[in-house]
């Protein structure tokens, strides 16, 4: 079964939203919890996810200071989640300290460290908005691979990129490097706000270690039954 390698994106207000999908949809193994959900339920949705033996990959996709994404990073990875997300442009030294940081709070709380993962450009974000409205004078796949390679090079261990990217990424990095793939839609489902999308089996097959899918599964009239799609789609 190669669905272990979709991550639900739990993206919903609240914590009784939450465990009713979680409910529902009782073969997915590994959950993302980010910023609205986490925002309004602080960690007890973790201890929920870890009571019923469930992977958790926290993306509060800190950006700051190196000081604060520090001390966020080990005050997150006492939680022993699996997955935690940093902001690439947050810069060298910051994730840097990110790194140590988290392996600190690990070692603190007796917890495995989290893999600490680096976005490189929101998939939300086309060429387009890059140029004109980010004012960045490179093109978006050498952007994005210039962010992954400078969090490589920082000790992280993986990167969030588009499936438009993954391929060539994966080349550049290796096949250590963990990539983990949102903005992934297939076929039958919208688009929404994500502008560089691929369909599950084509972004597995250009290197995704996961895929992080969110409304085309929770948002759908039948999650259940879009989660077996999907799943088969990738089987
Ligand atoms: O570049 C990024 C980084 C994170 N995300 C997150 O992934 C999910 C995608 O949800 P969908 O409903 O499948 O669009 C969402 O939680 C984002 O915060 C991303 O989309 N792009």
């Amino acid at each position: 079964m190669t669905n272990d390698k979709i991550i639900v994106a739990l993206d919903v207000p609240d914590l009784e939203g939450a465990i009713a999908l979680i409910d529902k949809l009782e073969s997915v193994s590994f959950w993302k919890v980010g910023l609205e959900l986490f925002t309004s339920t602080g960690p007890e949705i973790l201890e929920i996810l870890k009571s019923r033996q469930k992977r958790i990959f926290l993306d509060l996709k800190f950006h700051d200071i190196p000081n604060t994404v520090a001390g966020a990073c080990r005050s997150a990875a006492r939680y022993g989640v699996d997955l935690l997300t940093i902001h690439a442009t947050a810069g060298r030294d910051a994730l840097k300290a990110a790194t140590e940081a988290a392996q600190t709070g690990a070692a603190q709380a007796g917890v495995q460290p989290p893999k600490l993962i680096a976005i490189t450009l929101l998939t939300s974000i086309s060429a387009r908005q890059l140029a004109f409205d980010l004012k960045i004078p490179l093109e978006l796949p050498e952007f994005a691979l210039e962010m992954a390679l400078m969090a490589q090079e920082s000790g992280l261990d993986g990167a969030v990129c588009s499936p438009q990217e993954v391929a060539q990424l994966r080349q550049t990095c290796g096949d250590e490097f963990l990539f983990v793939c949102p903005g992934v839609r297939p076929t039958w489902a919208d688009k929404g706000d994500q502008k560089r999308s691929l369909t599950p089996s084509q972004a597995i097959l250009a290197g995704a270690n996961y895929l992080v899918i969110g409304r085309p599964i929770t948002a759908a009239p039948d999650p259940e039954l879009a989660w077996k799609r999907i799943s088969e789609e990738l089987n």
